[in-house]
C-alpha cells in the first residue's frame, strides 16, 4: 500500500509504519481519531500519553488486532487490517502481560513459536540458543516459565523478537513492575536491537527512559497526537528553548560574544565570571571557543538538558485538548 502524505512534517525518510488519519472508533467515540505518523527504519519511537489516550489501540490496529474504523497504516508495506500474518511474521510484539506457556521451559516456549514460524530443527536450535544468550536468561533456558519473574518474562518476550528475527519491535509497557536494575538491564537491550537496525516502537509512562532510548516521541491525547517530534524540538515548541548552559570564565565582553552564538535565546549575568545560557541546542563547543576569542579563561561549562518530564508538565498544565502540533 502506498500512502500519499497530507501532511510533510509528519514524514520520515524510508517509513516502515506510515499512518494516515488513522481511526478506530467505538459506537460514536473515537479512541485514536485521525493521527497521522511515519516511523522511520531503526528509529526508536516513543508513544506517551495518559490512560486511555489511544496508544494500545494505535499498536493493536498496526498488529491487524483491531479493527480500523477509517484512514489507513501501513507496516514495512503491508495493510495489517488485509494481510495481518504478512505482519505478524515480519513484526514482534511484546505486549503489557506477555503470554507464555508456564507449564514449557524457556527454551520450549521459544521453540513452538520457531515451528510456528516453520524453521528447520537446526536453525530452531541455534536462534534459540543465542537469543536466550542474548537477553542473558541461558542458564534458566531448561526451567518452566511458571518461575520466572516478570523481568525474566520479558526478557524472553525479547528473545522470541530476536528468534523471529523482527524488523520491528512493538512493545508495550515494557519495563512497568521492573525493578530499577531490570530495567536498566532491559534498556540496554533495546539499545542493543537498535544497534542491529531493528526499528522499536514502544509505549511507556516512564518518561526519563522514554527520553533516554527514544529517537522520536508521540504524545498522545484524547485519541490524537498532540505533539510529535525529538525531545529538544519538542522543548524548543513548548518550553520555547530547551537547553541550559552555564559558564564559569573570565575575560572581557563575554555575555556579549556568548549572545551571538546562534540557536542561544537569553543570556543571564549570574556573577562576575558567571553566565547562564537559554538555548535551542547544545551550544557548549560554540561557547568554549566564545570564552578563547575574547582571552578569558574557561573554569567549568555544564550543561542541562530538556527534560520530557517538563515538556510533558507543560503541555498539559497549558495545552487545551486535540491541538496538534508537530516537531518533526
Ligand atoms: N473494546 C473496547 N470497547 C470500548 N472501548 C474501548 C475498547 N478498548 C479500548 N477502549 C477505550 O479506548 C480508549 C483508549 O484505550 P487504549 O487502551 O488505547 O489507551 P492507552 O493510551 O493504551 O492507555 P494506557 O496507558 O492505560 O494503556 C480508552 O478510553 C478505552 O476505554
Amino acid at each position: 500500500m502506498r500512502i500519499q502524505s497530507k501532511d510533510s512534517r509528519a514524514t520520515a525518510p524510508d517509513p516502515v509504519i506510515a499512518a494516515r488519519g488513522l481511526t478506530r472508533r467505538y459506537g460514536a467515540t473515537a479512541v485514536v481519531d485521525g493521527i497521522d505518523f511515519d516511523i522511520a527504519r531503526g528509529e526508536v519511537f516513543g508513544l506517551l500519553g495518559p490512560n486511555g489516550a489511544g496508544k494500545t489501540t494505535t499498536i493493536l490496529m498496526m498488529l491487524g488486532l483491531t479493527e480500523i474504523s477509517s484512514g489507513e497504516v501501513s507496516v514495512l508495506g503491508f495493510n495489517p487490517a488485509r494481510e495481518p500474518l504478512k505482519v505478524k511474521q515480519r513484526v514482534g510484539y511484546l505486549p503489557d502481560a506477555v503470554g507464555f506457556y508456564d507449564h514449557l521451559t524457556a527454551a520450549e516456549n521459544l521453540a513452538y513459536t520457531a515451528k510456528l514460524m516453520g524453521l528447520a530443527r537446526a536453525e530452531r536450535a541455534h536462534r534459540i540458543e543465542a537469543a536466550l544468550a542474548r537477553v542473558g536468561l541461558a542458564e534458566v533456558a531448561s526451567k518452566r516459565v511458571a518461575t520466572f519473574s516478570r523481568g525474566m518474562r520479558q526478557r524472553l518476550g525479547l528473545a522470541e523478537i530476536i528468534v523471529k528475527r523482527a524488523e520491528i519491535a512493538i512493545l508495550d509497557e515494557p519495563t512497568s513492575g521492573l525493578d530499577p536494575q531490570a530495567t536498566q538491564e532491559f534498556l540496554g537491550l533495546i539499545g542493543e536491537l537498535k544497534a542491529e537496525g531493528i526499528t522499536v516502537l514502544l509505549s511507556s509512562h516512564m518518561l526519563d527512559q522514554v527520553q533516554r532510548i527514544c529517537d522520536r516521541v508521540a504524545l498522545f491525547q484524547g485519541g490524537r497526537i498532540v505533539l510529535m517530534g525529538a525531545v529538544p524540538e519538542l522543548a524548543v515548541k513548548v518550553i520555547g528553548a530547551g537547553f541550559v548552559v552555564e559558564v564559569e570564565a573570565d575575560g572581557l565582553g563575554i555575555a556579549r560574544r556568548l549572545a551571538m552564538i546562534p540557536g542561544v535565546t537569553q543570556v543571564d549575568t549570574l556573577g562576575v565570571d558567571r553566565f547562564r545560557m537559554t538555548a535551542e541546542r547544545d551550544v557548549r563547543p560554540d561557547a568554549a571557543r566564545a570564552v578563547v576569542t575574547v582571552g578569558g579563561d574557561l573554569r567549568r561549562l555544564s550543561i542541562d538538558e530538556p527534560s520530557l518530564e517538563a515538556i510533558y508538565a507543560r503541555h498539559f498544565q497549558i495545552r487545551p485538548r486535540g491541538d496538534v502540533r508537530h516537531a518533526a
